[in-house]
């Protein structure tokens, strides 16, 4: 077993470490690969989040998004995740974790069966697509739903290459990623068996 608490430590101190001017040079290359995803739907909801605690940046990606791809943030609703559009300018609230959220009422935004794709954020993962997050449940309970269903939503991870592991052993409540996609490229995991 591992030690999930100190892995989060070290992982985060590693991420905030990086350079400014390599996680700018990361947020950009990682916004090319994920529009280039032959799986992107030219149109509906695409979840992202807005970066935090040295998570790589997704300003890039939603700047390039093509028109018919409506960018949401997370709004923190009782147990689960709700999503709602939000463009630059639009007001934020701040949560309980101090994380930027759009200014609605959570219970008219979207269902996370709303999203066409999912950008998640990543403490660490590995080539199973297997994910290590803040430690909260948000997304597992969220997306709780597709250990039973196949996407949509499209559950993509992203993070820096330096945040992949070489095995992260899964709860069972672990909801995979079906991709993961980093400065380097985008990881597909193999079909579990
Ligand atoms: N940018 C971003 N937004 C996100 C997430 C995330 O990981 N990143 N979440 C993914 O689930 C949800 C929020 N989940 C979180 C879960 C735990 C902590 C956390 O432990 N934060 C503090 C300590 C607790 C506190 O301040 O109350 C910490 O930094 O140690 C933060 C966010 C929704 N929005
Ligand atoms: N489907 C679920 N049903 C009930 N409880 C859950 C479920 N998913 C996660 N949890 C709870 O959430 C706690 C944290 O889970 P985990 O350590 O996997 O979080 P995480 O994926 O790192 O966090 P986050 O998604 O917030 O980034 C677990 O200890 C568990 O109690």
């Amino acid at each position: 077993m591992t030690d999930r608490p100190a892995l989060r430590r070290r992982l985060r101190d590693q991420r905030r470490a990086l350079a400014a001017p390599a996680r700018i040079a990361a947020a950009e290359r990682l916004a090319g690969h994920l529009l280039e995803m032959p799986e992107l739907p030219r149109t509906g909801y695409v979840a992202g989040y807005w970066a935090s605690d040295g998570e790589i940046g997704l300003h890039v990606f939603q700047m390039r998004l093509p028109g018919g791809l409506r960018y949401c943030l997370p709004v923190l609703h009782g147990d689960v995740l709700r999503f709602a559009p939000w463009r630059a300018g639009d007001p934020l609230v701040t949560n309980r974790y101090g994380i930027p959220e759009p200014d609605v009422e959570p219970s008219s935004a979207l269902d996370a069966r709303d999203m066409s794709v999912v950008i998640t954020p990543l403490v660490g993962f590995d080539a199973r697509g297997h994910r290590l997050g803040m430690g909260g449940g948000w997304y597992d309970r969220s997306f709780a739903f597709r250990l039973e269903q196949g996407a949509p939503p499209l559950l993509v991870g992203a993070g820096f290459a330096q945040q992949q592991l070489d095995a992260l052993d899964a709860a069972e409540w672990d909801v995979p990623l079906d991709a993961v996609a980093t400065e380097s490229g985008i990881l597909r995991p193999p079909p579990s068996p």
